[in-house]
Formats: C-alpha cells, sequence, structure tokens
C-alpha cells in the first residue's frame, strides 16, 4: 500500500521574530498529534533546542527533537537536511507531521527546494512555510532603515550586489510564505499595525494571508494542514540571491558574524543586563541568547536579547552533572568589532 504522504511545515522569520516561542505554544496545543522538530539554529550553542526540549509537551519527546548546529540549514542542505530526513523516515515509529525551524539568516527557498529530491518527494510534502514577524522590528524600521549605512559601504566596495542584508533577507523570507504570523503586537499600537501590514504587503508580489500573533500563541489547526505543497511552486519564489546569481554561485551568510562568549557566574544579574544593553546599543549586536549562571539561585536563567529589548527567566535547574557557567550567543552583522563586545560584555558582568 502507498504510505501517505508526511506533512512538514517549515517556519521561518528573522533573528528573534518568536519562531521557537510560536513552536513551544504549537507542542503544547497539537491534539495529539505527534510531531517531529528540526531545528536549526545560527550560532552553535543550541539554545532553541534547550528551550523546546524543556517545555514538556507530550506530543513531541526529546528524541523528536532533532537539532542541526552546523550552519544555516539553506547551506547544509545535502550534508545535513537530507540525511536527517532520511534517517527520520526510517524511523518505525514515523511522526504524523515534521516542523522545521529555520535558523533566523536562513533562506528557506534551497531547504523547500530540497524537498523535490527524489528520496524525499515521493514521502513528505511541504504543508505549508510560515514566515514569523517581529512586529516591533518592521514597525521601528528595522529591515529598512540602513540604506545610508548600506550606499556608504557600496562606495567603498564595488563589489556589493546587495541592499541592506537586513532588508533582503526580510523580503526572502516573507516570499516564501504561504502564511505569515505578524508576533509581537502586544509592543505595538493599532497605527503601528497598519504601518507592518502595509511594509510587509509592500515587499511581496504575493499575497499570503497575514495573522497577528502575541508571543506566537496560534492554534495548531492554523499553522498545521494548510496542504499547500510549497515545493511544487518554490521555483516562482526566488530569493535575491537565486535571481543575482541564476549561474549557481554559491550562497553564504558572510554579512553575519556569531561568537560565544563564556564566563562565570553573575551575581547582580539586573546589572548586568542593563548594561548589556547598553553594550548591544552602542555595538549594534542583532541577537543575543544563552544562560547565565547566577550564585545561589538552583536555576539558570535564560537571557535572550533581540536588538536592545531583553527578556530573561528562571528556565531550569542546572542538572546535576551540569557545569555551571554563563554562555551566551552574540550575532551581528559581519563588521561587528568582536573584540570590542566581548570586552565590552566581560566590563559588564
Ligand atoms: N513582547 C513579546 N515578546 C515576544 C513575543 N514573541 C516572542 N517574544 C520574545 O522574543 C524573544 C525571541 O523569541 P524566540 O521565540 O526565541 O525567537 P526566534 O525567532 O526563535 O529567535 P532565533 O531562533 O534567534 O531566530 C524571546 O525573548 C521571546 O520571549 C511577543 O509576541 N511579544
Amino acid at each position: 500500500m502507498l504510505q501517505q504522504k508526511i506533512p512538514a511545515t517549515v517556519i521561518t522569520g528573522f533573528l528573534g521574530a518568536g519562531k521557537t516561542t510560536m513552536i513551544r505554544n504549537l507542542l503544547q496545543n497539537a491534539n495529539g498529534k505527534r510531531i517531529a522538530l528540526i531545528i536549526n539554529e545560527f550560532g552553535d550553542l543550541g539554545v532553541d533546542g534547550d528551550v523546546l526540549k524543556g517545555c514538556g509537551a507530550e506530543t513531541c519527546s526529546e528524541d523528536d527533537i532533532i537539532e542541526l548546529t552546523n550552519g544555516c540549514i539553506c547551506c547544509t542542505v545535502a550534508d545535513d537536511f537530507i540525511p536527517t530526513m532520511s534517517k527520520l523516515l526510517e524511523r518505525e515509529n514515523r511522526p504524523d507531521h515534521i516542523v522545521i525551524e529555520t535558523s533566523g539568516l536562513a533562506l528557506p527557498q534551497p531547504l523547500v527546494a530540497a524537498f523535490n529530491w527524489p528520496e524525499i518527494k515521493t514521502q513528505v510534502t511541504v504543508d505549508g512555510v510560515i514566515t514569523v514577524v517581529d512586529s516591533a522590528a518592521v514597525a521601528a524600521g528595522r529591515f529598512a532603515d540602513d540604506h545610508d549605512r548600506v550606499d556608504a559601504l557600496r562606495v567603498e566596495d564595488d563589489n556589493l550586489d546587495h541592499e541592506s542584508p537586513l532588508e533582503e533577507l526580510f523580503e526572502d523570507q516573507l516570499t516564501a510564505a504561504d502564511l505569515i504570523v505578524l508576533n509581537k503586537t502586544d509592543l505595538i499600537d493599532a497605527a503601528g499595525l497598519k504601518i507592518v501590514r502595509d511594509e510587509v504587503a509592500s515587499r511581496i508580489a504575493r499575497k499570503p494571508a497575514m495573522i497577528e500573533a502575541r508571543n506566537g500563541d496560534v492554534a495548531a489547526a492554523v499553522l498545521l494542514g494548510l496542504g499547500i505543497g510549497t515545493e511544487d511552486d518554490i521555483a516562482n519564489r526566488k530569493s535575491h540571491h537565486e535571481l543575482e546569481h541564476e549561474n549557481g554561485e554559491e550562497h553564504d551568510h558572510d554579512e553575519f558574524h556569531s561568537f560565544v562568549v563564556e564566563f562565570g557566574p553573575v551575581a547582580d544579574p539586573a546589572g548586568f543586563i542593563e548594561r548589556l544593553k547598553g553594550v548591544i546599543g552602542e555595538h549594534d549586536v542583532l541577537r543575543v541568547k544563552g544562560f547565565a549562571d547566577v550564585p545561589g539561585k538552583p536555576m539558570r536563567l535564560l537571557i535572550q536579547a533581540v536588538g536592545s529589548r531583553i527578556d530573561q527567566y528562571f528556565e531550569r535547574a542546572w542538572g546535576p552533572g551540569e557545569t555551571r557557567g554563563t554562555r551566551l550567543v552574540v550575532i551581528g552583522l559581519h563588521d561587528m568589532d568582536e573584540q570590542a563586545v566581548r570586552a565590552a560584555i566581560a566590563a559588564a558582568v
């Protein structure tokens, strides 16, 4: 008997838009559907996987959460993604649905195109691509505000054929979408939301549905079961890179840079967060996430910075064999001064 294809939902969106938060919600209201999750992160700390493993949803056990940390999924399709999918499909206990969280810097197009590879196409179909948008960041002009800077760089470097890397990625992720989730609407008012809707609509020729959300709280029935089969249409949703390099030049992430800072205990977390905010603002850091060791506290402190907005909460107890320590991933544009940021964070502790 021919097995039914397993639907796979691709969740994309820029750094910190709320992908992991939405997936966490999804796992907790998946109505008994068994979900396998493939998570890809930029920066190799595996924070998202940790956050999701800790969510305790019965519909997705730790075995069902697979982390791909060898770089952005769009660049490691052949080496990483296809073998992972093949292994998943060989399992006796196949999932009802596969959810893939791309890194915030990934282009969804090569990933979706991989579903046309023969070994995958017969068994899985892309249920839909969902693009999560940080509405507050869009309203603040985050993806459109550095035209001057890019123009200045272009004067310095004739080879620069890109628009702003943030803007380009934002458009590429929207271009791939079957459904757009305008997240973080709690941070803006009605006028801001109108700006976001107009801005998003102006970036894409197709008109996928747009829904609004807070903390990624969207019913599973809305996210899963779109039934689009996006792999058949992905050639019509080309990224800037594909349009510019039809000759097959490799795509890379040279526009962005990430590193991990590690240090000891943070005795004054409130003060540290405040000072970290300053460092982020001064050096235009895009994203910081990781865990801190707060002396006297049995739990580790999760730190999540998106631009200079920082969330923090005690996430889970340090394990018995686990070495306490503070480890943060820092992500910025390629010209971020790593040594200066390292020194500034060290001074902020
Ligand atoms: N105020 C507010 N914060 C949110 C909302 N959704 C997510 N966040 C916060 O935004 C931060 C980033 O959320 P994540 O879900 O980790 O974002 P992500 O897209 O998975 O991030 P990357 O994997 O780094 O690309 C976290 O601190 C979340 O708690 C929202 O609707 N409103």
